[in-house]
């Protein structure tokens, strides 16, 4: 499993592009049977990438649970947010199977055993993007499709970022124990996120960027709001975000991208914004 460590603002500062994505970019997250793991230690987020073509993919695949977790199995004291980015799929948790479509989305509690994920067609793979954070207490399995989420509509074309801010893991839909995930879409022709930029000193967060098209980039931009850098992000790519950083993006198209936070506090308000002017 490919470990994370955390970094610092101050060492940041003098990254090169190489260590800016060797610490924070994760690519390659679908791979035909097997499980992509990455455990960053940025709130011990996880970012599983499960692409079941010809099997059946149960979540441990290739893990070894006690050397990694030291637990018996992945989610005995972890709770997991996932959303399907590719073709048809089911995910079965202990025994209780659920259909699970391009952009529906799944919570699974803390205390499951028996994960395992499935494609309907393995010409046309589902892609599961899943983020895991540790848990203190069992709660409800629960699918929510796109008509689950809450709606918060945000920015304009004059600015080029008018979005809709889907809320699908957040505490008005659904109870977790930190874990919050949604899918932001932007509207075509708007290409920024995230504008005016924040930080929120309690909480990291996770973004992966999709239905970018293959000729296409997203700038995503992190760092301290007085000392930004850009990091280049291409389809499917993850971009991990410590708390001190801002985390916006600008597509050379429209894209869509899940957010995932984890952390202190659960309030989506809680953000420090920074000023477009004051940006440095
Ligand atoms: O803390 C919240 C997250 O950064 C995202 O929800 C922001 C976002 O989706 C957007 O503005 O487009
Ligand atoms: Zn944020």
């Amino acid at each position: 499993m490919n470990i994370r460590y955390s970094v610092n603002q101050r060492d940041f500062k003098r990254y090169t592009t190489d260590e800016v994505r060797d610490e924070f970019l994760i690519q390659n997250l679908y791979v035909a049977d097997t499980v992509v793991a990455v455990y960053s230690h940025v709130d011990r987020m996880v970012v599983f990438g499960i692409m079941p073509v010809s099997e059946a993919v149960p979540l441990d695949k290739g893990i070894e649970c006690m050397k990694s977790f030291g637990t018996d199995y992945i989610l005995e004291r972890r709770e997991l947010g996932l959303f399907n980015l590719g073709g048809a799929g089911t995910v079965e948790v202990d025994g209780q199977t659920f259909d699970v479509g391009f952009q529906d989305c799944v919570y699974i509690s803390k205390g499951s055993r028996n994960v395992v994920f499935k494609s309907k067609a393995g010409d046309k793979p589902a892609k599961f993007y899943c983020i895991s954070a540790p848990a203190h207490k069992v709660l409800k399995t629960t699918f929510l499709s796109m008509a689950d989420a809450k709606k918060v509509p945000m920015g304009d074309d004059k600015s080029a970022n008018k979005r809709v801010i889907n809320q699908f893991i957040h505490p008005d839909v659904l109870e977790t124990c930190q874990l919050c995930m949604g899918l932001t879409q932007l509207e075509p022709g708007n290409v920024w996120n995230t504008m005016p930029a924040h930080t929120h000193e309690r909480r990291s967060e996770i973004y992966t960027y999709f239905n970018v098209p293959e000729d296409q980039a997203v700038f995503h931009m992190m760092g301290e709001g007085q000392e930004t850098r850009h990091i280049l992000v291409h389809n499917e790519d993850a971009v991990i975000s410590p708390s001190w950083s801002i985390h916006a993006g600008c597509g050379t198209t429209a894209y869509t991208f899940i957010w995932a936070m984890g952390g202190e506090n659960q309030v989506f308000p809680d953000m420090d914004h920074i000023a477009i002017k004051d940006l440095r």
